[in-house]
């Protein structure tokens, strides 16, 4: 079913620098949606990265449902924030879901030849019948599907990016700030999106600023600067987020 467990992780950037992770320990249960939410330079992004094995630990371990993440990296898939893509790349809504086909470990070792016959007919490697129409349909964009990217609003190229990170046969989902610069009415929508997801068994860890009521729809939240300030459902946490007096979240 796919649990992740990360274990006392400590990461630094360089050996001179002070630890962006100091003994950060988190579980992503299979049918939960989990808030890690934290002031800006908490270390986030930093997490996510290690948690999808971009980056490894100086000390810790993650495994999934015991083994290690080094073996069982295909579950895992991060979505990136909104903000590093570019939308004004010329391609369909329907092209940049299908691209998420294609295993990305390293960059260098992405064949371009790969891509180009993709982008050319984004069908032709779904293994399953209809899957790219039935992830669009998924998250609600399937109308969209021969929209061009810069035309979309910024809540489109949200659920854009979730039905590419979907094309994985990944089961634990890491989404970095999804929900940044979405207006209520587009928070709320890809929050109902999520939920459904987790419902149907899928993992997701979602890192957010959001410290207001949004985090009740939330199973499980952890507080994060640099180490687990809390962990606990949103209830316990609400009572202890005055005690850690955080403000500039
Ligand atoms: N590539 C990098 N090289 C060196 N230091 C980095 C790098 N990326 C992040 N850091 C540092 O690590 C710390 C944690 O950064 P990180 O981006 O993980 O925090 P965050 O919680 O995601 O922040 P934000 O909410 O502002 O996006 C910060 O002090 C940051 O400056």
């Amino acid at each position: 079913m796919a649990t992740l467990i990360a274990d006392n992780l400590t990461y630094s950037y360089s050996k001179k620098s002070k630890p962006a992770l100091n003994k950060v320990s988190v579980q992503i249960k299979p049918g939960t949606l989990t808030a890690l939410v934290g002031p800006n330079g908490a270390g986030k992004s930093t997490l996510l990265k290690l948690l999808q094995g971009q980056n490894n630990p100086d000390i810790g371990d993650i495994t999934i449902d015991g083994e290690s993440l080094v073996r069982t990296r295909s579950q895992v898939a991060l979505m990136p924030q909104r903000s590093s893509m570019n939308w004004k790349f010329p391609i369909t809504v329907e092209k940049l879901v299908s691209l998420g086909q294609i295993k990305y470990s390293k960059s260098k070792n992405t064949n371009p030849f790969q891509i180009k016959a993709l982008l050319a007919n984004p069908k032709s490697w779904v293994n399953k019948c209809c899957e790219l129409e039935a992830t669009m349909q998924r998250v609600g964009i399937s109308n969209l599907a021969n929209r061009r990217l810069d035309s979309l609003s910024g809540g489109q190229q949200q659920r854009a990016l979730l039905a590419k990170t979907l094309m994985s046969p990944a089961r634990i989902l890491l989404l970095d700030e999804p929900c940044a610069a979405l207006d209520p009415p587009a928070k709320d929508d890809f929050l109902k999106i999520v939920r459904k997801l987790a419902d149907a068994g899928l993992a997701l860890f979602i890192s957010s600023h959001d410290w207001g009521s949004s985090l009740n729809s939330y199973d499980q939240v952890v507080v994060l600067d640099k180490t687990v300030l809390a962990s606990g459902t949103p209830n316990s946490i609400q009572g202890k987020l005055d005690d850690l007096n955080i403000s500039s979240l």
